[in-house]
């Protein structure tokens, strides 16, 4: 049985749009021109401060109101949820993982708190059995320490990391683990260009993606 570890944003979840009501609220109390989605999901990756330098960049907000504004967003980020969904068939994926034995875990860059709400609010949180957020550790991703560190909570077995990301493939990388791509997430690089052992881009082909990976590794 193996320990398989998902990130969130862009992977089990597509949470743009509610990432994106939440920028837009800023900017309009700032009086500043609100972003499409397209820009936000150029900003996700790399942690609320990254997306909010991002966004302050992208509208000429000053270094200056970065925690202010930081405060601001991860005050929102735990409580505007309500366009996020899981991607298709994400429920039955995990499921059915769990059932066949294998040990799952969460490794994302977003904030804890934010991350324990959505994952609440979606019931995604009982097949997890490790969380590591974007703030559990000094470091974050594409540092291979959080992602080390849930499979070592894991226990035993072989490891997979599943995620969308430029970051979660570097993160992979450096932590020598076999790296599933999910295609359909916020990836700006064409995936032939990351380092991957297969992709994706349907949550129904994974429980025969795992097994199949599985006994090549083995
Ligand atoms: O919060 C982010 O910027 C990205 O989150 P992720 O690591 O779940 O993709
Ligand atoms: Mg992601």
């Amino acid at each position: 049985m193996a320990r398989i570890v998902f990130d969130l944003d862009g992977t089990l979840i597509h949470s743009a749009p509610d990432i994106r009501t939440i920028a837009n609220s800023i900017l309009r109390d700032e009086g500043l021109h609100l972003i499409t989605l397209d820009e936000t999901i150029d900003f996700i990756g790399n942690g609320a401060s990254v997306f909010v330098a991002k966004m302050r960049a992208a509208r000429e907000i000053p270094d200056v109101e970065h925690d202010r504004i930081l405060g601001v967003f991860q005050d929102r980020y735990e409580t505007v949820l309500e366009l996020t969904a899981p991607y298709p068939n994400v429920r039955e994926a995990l499921a059915h993982l769990t059932v066949a034995g294998h040990r799952l875990g969460l490794c994302t860059n977003k904030p804890m708190r934010a991350t324990r709400a959505v994952l609440s609010h979606l019931s995604l949180t009982d097949p997890l059995d490790v969380i590591y957020g974007g703030d559990s550790l000094a470091q974050r991703k594409p540092d291979p320490a959080p992602l080390l560190a849930a499979f070592a909570d894991l226990g035993d077995g072989p490891c997979l990391y599943v995620g969308d990301s430029e970051v979660d493939a570097e993160t992979a990388d450096r932590a020598g683990v076999p790296f599933l791509l999910f295609t359909e997430g916020y990836r700006k690089t064409p995936a032939a260009d990351l380092p991957h052992l297969a992709t994706f881009s349907d949550f129904a082909e994974l429980p025969k993606l795992v097994q199949a990976q599985l006994e090549v590794l083995a």
